[in-house]
């Protein structure tokens, strides 16, 4: 299904445009991706995709909305199934994926004074959106949603209660941005997110800092509306709410007066001249002392939140830099993390310097040995807004059962042409005994013997046809028998595999070929395709029917024409779950958002 994204910032509007085939962000096409931002009175800046920024004519966001049609036609792009918009504030409300209707977007048009940077442009765009494809229906998603799991202690101002009757509480936003960086992060440290205690940096021309406990947010810096919380580039963040009387009684300023310069005069701008930071960065190096504080002042800030997040988590186990200068500004990311050696959070230099942001990249940047994980990632916050509202839809349709059958793989090796001549003579050929489900796979008649420093294992199957690599494959327990540490690699990924001794009737053959394979799925292109899943995804499959019932994370899809679908785990795993004999497996839930492999 083709859907159009429209995430309209408090300083541009990205668009975007994909084509969803699966139920994963792996199986995403992107047809288009543009920014329009920079807005003045002579234009603004448009970035298309890779290619280098022009110029274009809209000097603010209405006008920007406006000028995507112009660049769909001129991509040729057309036929949507949905058009999705970024809304900034959904309240208690709007907990996901929502068709905008006229009662959802009154909900939201009462909003708006919560959120007056933002909710007035995402309407904007809905309303327009509307009016140039009336017969496609319109879908928000909501920055608020992911923080909606806060606990009460965090979500709670100690104010009188029918203030909070009234609605006064703490939101959190930038809630799809943070959601899709922590995905990123659990899966470049091939951690499941469930075990990962993460603080999540998203500093753009907005920013804010989000706990992330066990996949789900448990804190924000943001509260009741976007200015609470870190510096940015117009907003103040966190300030004495004893300034609204001061600067009554002082300066006679009225409350709208105040919220309106805490929203549009300070921040950055306030303190150094300039809201954007590439600037505030260039007169800060060339000696400027108010562009110097700006900056000092708002990597403390920041600081300060991680520490408190990291507090009240009780632990760190990764800090997640996004967002236009979390993403660039290594200057930034460094200031910021200096002084938080104590939580073991230390960074390294020239990693930090160094990093390269491609597609889906999460490159780490802490030092080697850090207890703390550094990491930077690009946001895709289209590309989450395109696949909640693709899940959404598809929730009408429910998914099949995904029920596949799990085969054991007792240790066997596979071995290349220079292996075999070692073991069983110059030209021998193997004989197939036995036809594996796979096809064309077979296990052979000859076995081998498998010597590592402590013991060995007899009588090994070879399977066959003959591979590129000799490589072994064999349980954890396994290892300890042979008294060697094998790592857990997905076949053919050799890297770091441990040395290992074959023997053969005609001689030995010593390889650095050992590992216990991971867990993984081979699945026909068809089962892929109906059940919505692509190649690389990880899923979780439930084994329900075994003795000792358990579910798997991390399982790598394989997918390929040719592959007979089938479930592969090594006699560990087996063990643990209790299985004897053939049983099945169910692909549970979600795909993991993110994929590891090609
Ligand atoms: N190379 C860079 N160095 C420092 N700051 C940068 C760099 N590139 C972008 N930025 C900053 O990122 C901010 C905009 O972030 P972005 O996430 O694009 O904004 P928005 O919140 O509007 O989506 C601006 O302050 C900009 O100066
Ligand atoms: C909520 C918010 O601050 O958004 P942005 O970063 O787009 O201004
Ligand atoms: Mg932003």
């Amino acid at each position: 299904m083709r859907i159009l994204v429209f995430n309209a910032g408090s300083s541009s509007l990205k668009f975007g445009v994909f084509d969803l085939s699966g139920q994963s962000l792996a199986g995403a096409q992107e047809r288009l991706r543009g920014t329009l931002d920079r807005f003045s009175s002579e234009g603004c800046d448009l970035k298309l995709a890779d290619m280098a920024k022009t110029r274009a004519t809209p000097r603010d966001l209405a006008q920007a909305t406006a000028y995507v049609p112009k660049l769909l036609a001129q991509a040729g792009l057309d036929g949507f199934d949905a058009i999705a918009h970024r809304i900034a504030h959904g309240g208690d409300r709007f907990d996901r994926a929502t068709r905008l209707d006229p009662a959802t977007l009154d909900q939201i048009r009462a909003l708006t004074p919560l959120a007056p940077l933002h909710n007035p442009a995402n309407l904007s765009g809905v309303e327009m959106a509307q009016t140039l494809w009336p017969d496609v229906a319109q879908w928000g998603v909501f920055d608020t949603a992911f923080h909606l799991s806060n606990p009460a202690r965090a979500t709670t101002y100690a104010v009188p209660q029918s203030w909070r009757d009234a609605g006064l509480r703490r939101y959190g936003f930038h809630g799809t941005s943070h959601k899709y960086v922590a995905h990123r992060a659990a899966d470049a440290l091939q951690t499941p997110l469930r075990a990962l205690r993460l603080v999540s940096l998203h500093l753009g021309n907005g920013a804010s800092a989000c706990a992330i406990a066990g996949g789900q947010s448990v804190d924000s810096s943001m509260g009741l509306t976007p200015l609470e919380g870190l510096v940015m580039g117009t907003r103040s963040g966190d300030v004495d709410p004893g300034l609204f009387g001061f600067l009554h009684r002082e300066m006679e300023l009225s409350a709208p007066q105040v919220e309106d310069a805490l929203y549009r005069d300070s921040g950055l701008k306030a303190l150094a001249g300039v809201a954007d930071m590439r600037e505030v960065e260039a007169r800060a190096a060339a000696g400027d002392a108010a562009a110097q504080l700006a900056i000092n002042l708002y990597a403390y800030r920041a600081r300060k939140y991680v520490g408190a997040y990291a507090a009240a988590m009780g632990g760190l186990d990764a800090l997640v830099f996004t967002g236009g200068i979390g993403e660039n500004s290594a200057s930034m990311r460094r200031r910021i993390c200096d002084g938080l050696e104590f939580l073991g959070l230390r960074l390294d230099d020239d990693r930090n310097a160094t990093v390269a942001l491609g597609h889906r990249a999460a490159p780490q940047i802490q030092a080697y040995g850090a207890r703390v994980n550094v990491l930077v990632t690009q946001t895709a916050e289209q590309l989450m807004i395109a696949q909640e509202v693709a899940s959404a839809l598809r929730v009408a349709r429910p998914a099949p059962a995904r029920r596949l059958p799990v085969a054991v793989s007792a240790r066997h090796v596979h071995l290349d042409r220079v292996a075999v001549d070692a073991l069983f003579g110059a030209g021998y050929d193997l004989t197939p005994a036995r036809p594996l489900r796979q096809k064309g796979h077979w296990s052979a008649e000859e076995r081998v013997s498998l010597e590592g420093p402590k013991g060995r294992l007899e009588h090994v199957a070879i399977l066959g046809p003959l591979r590129s690599h000799t490589q072994a494959e064999i349980s954890r327990t396994d290892s300890f028998a042979l008294g060697v540490d094998a790592p857990v690699r997905q076949s053919g990924d050799l890297s770091g595999a441990a040395r290992i001794r074959l023997h053969g009737p005609a001689g030995t053959y010593d390889t650095n070929g050992l590992i216990v394979a991971a867990r993984h799925i081979h699945m026909s292109s068809d089962d892929a395709q109906a059940w919505g899943l692509s190649d690389g995804d990880m899923v979780d499959v439930s084994l329900d029917g075994a003795a000792r019932g358990l579910t798997f994370t991390h399982v790598l899809l394989r997918v390929s024409d040719k592959a007979t679908t089938e479930m592969h785990i090594d006699t560990d795993e087996a063990n643990a779950a209790g299985i004897r004999g053939a049983v099945e497996g169910e692909i549970m839930g979600d795909v993991q958002i993110t994929q590891r492999h090609g």
